[in-house]
C-alpha cells in the first residue's frame, strides 16, 4: 500500500472513495482484540456500569445510549459500546488492547500517506506535529443485539457518517453494515459490504470532507441487527485537538472556493458527540 504510485493514488480521486477492503496484515490481532471484546461484554450490566463512560467519552456506553438518526429512528441504537481509555480488570485485556491500537494506528498514518498523494500533497503531508503526529486515535469496542426493522425505524446502529478523518473497522463474520454510496441521491440506495475475513473496511469521515472540500466523500453507513450478536471494532483517527481544519491547499482554486468555514479538531467532534449521546445524568440514581 505504501508503495502506491502517483497515478494509482489519482485513480482513487477520481472515482472518490467511500470504502475500501484492505488485506489486514495483522490478522490475528483484530481476531484476538475481538475475542476479548466478546469477554467484556459478556460480563453482567452492573460491571459493565461500573467503568460507564466519562465526560470525555471513554468507557462504557449501554444499549440505546447513542442515537445516531433520530429522524428515522424510533428508539437509540440497538448496541453497546466501550470506548477504550479506562481500566478493564480482564486477563491480558490491556496488552491485546494496546497491540491492536498500536497496528491500527500503524494502517491509518500508511493510509493518510495515500490520500495525501490522491491530493496532489506531499506523501507525508498528514504526519505534521498538529495532524497525525499528534493524533487523536480513538479504539471502540462494540456489541449489536436484536433484529432491526427499517421500516418501525429500529437499527442496530442510525444512519451516519463518522466525526473524523478515517475509521478502520474490524468486523466478526456477522453481517450488518450497509453503505449508501451516494448519500445525495434520494431516496437512498443501501448495500451490504461483505464481511472479508483478513479484511479491514475503511470509512472516511466528516472532518476529511470538509478538509479536502468535498472531493473525498464522507461514508453514509448504518448497521442492521439480523438477530445474531454481532461484534465489531471501529478505530478512528482524527488530527490533534488543536488542528485548526481548513480547506487543503491543493482542494482549492477561484473557480472552487472553500465550502466549509475552518473548525478546530476538537470543537468539532465535541460537538458531534454530544449531539449524538443521552445526557449522562439519566445514569446516576436518584
Ligand atoms: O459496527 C460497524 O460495522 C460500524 C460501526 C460504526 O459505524 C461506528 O461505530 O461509527
Ligand atoms: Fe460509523
Amino acid at each position: 500500500m505504501e508503495n502506491k504510485t502517483q497515478e494509482e493514488a489519482s485513480t482513487i480521486k477520481v472515482s472518490s472513495l467511500t470504502c475500501i477492503d484492505l488485506a489486514n496484515p495483522n490478522f490475528q490481532q483484530s481476531a484476538v482484540s475481538l475475542k476479548q471484546s466478546k469477554k467484556f461484554f459478556a460480563l453482567p450490566l452492573e460491571e459493565k456500569m461500573k467503568v460507564l463512560r466519562n465526560e470525555n467519552h471513554r468507557g462504557y456506553s449501554p444499549v440505546l445510549d447513542q442515537i445516531l438518526d433520530p429522524e428515522n429512528q424510533v428508539d437509540g441504537d440497538y448496541k453497546e459500546s466501550f470506548f477504550i481509555g479506562i481500566e478493564v480488570v480482564l486477563p491480558g485485556w490491556r496488552a491485546t488492547m494496546e497491540k491492536y491500537h498500536q497496528e491500527a494506528l500503524r494502517v491509518c498514518k500508511a493510509i493518510a500517506r495515500l490520500l495525501a498523494l490522491a491530493l496532489d500533497l506531499d506523501t507525508n503531508y498528514f504526519d505534521k506535529p498538529e495532524m497525525l503526529g499528534n493524533p487523536i486515535a480513538v479504539m471502540r469496542l462494540l456489541r449489536y443485539e436484536g433484529m432491526s426493522d427499517p421500516l418501525k425505524g429500529i437499527f442496530g446502529c442510525g444512519a451516519h457518517s463518522d466525526y473524523g478523518m478515517l475509521t478502520l473497522l474490524a468486523t466478526d463474520s456477522v453481517t450488518g453494515l450497509q453503505i449508501c454510496k451516494d448519500k445525495d441521491v434520494k431516496p437512498r440506495k443501501w448495500e451490504y459490504v461483505p464481511s472479508i475475513k483478513g479484511a479491514y473496511i475503511v470509512n472516511l469521515g466528516d472532518l476529511l470532507e470538509r478538509w479536502s472540500n468535498g472531493i473525498f466523500k464522507s461514508t453514509l453507513h448504518r448497521v442492521l441487527g439480523n438477530g445474531q450478536d454481532r461484534y465489531s471494532i471501529p478505530f478512528f483517527i482524527e488530527p490533534s485537538h488543536d488542528c485548526l481544519v481548513e480547506c487543503l491547499p491543493t482542494c482549492q482554486s477561484e473557480n472552487n472556493l472553500p465550502k466549509y468555514p475552518a473548525i478546530k479538531c476538537s470543537t468539532f467532534l465535541t460537538q458531534r458527540y454530544q449531539q449524538s449521546h443521552v445526557n449522562l445524568s439519566i445514569y446516576k440514581q436518584p
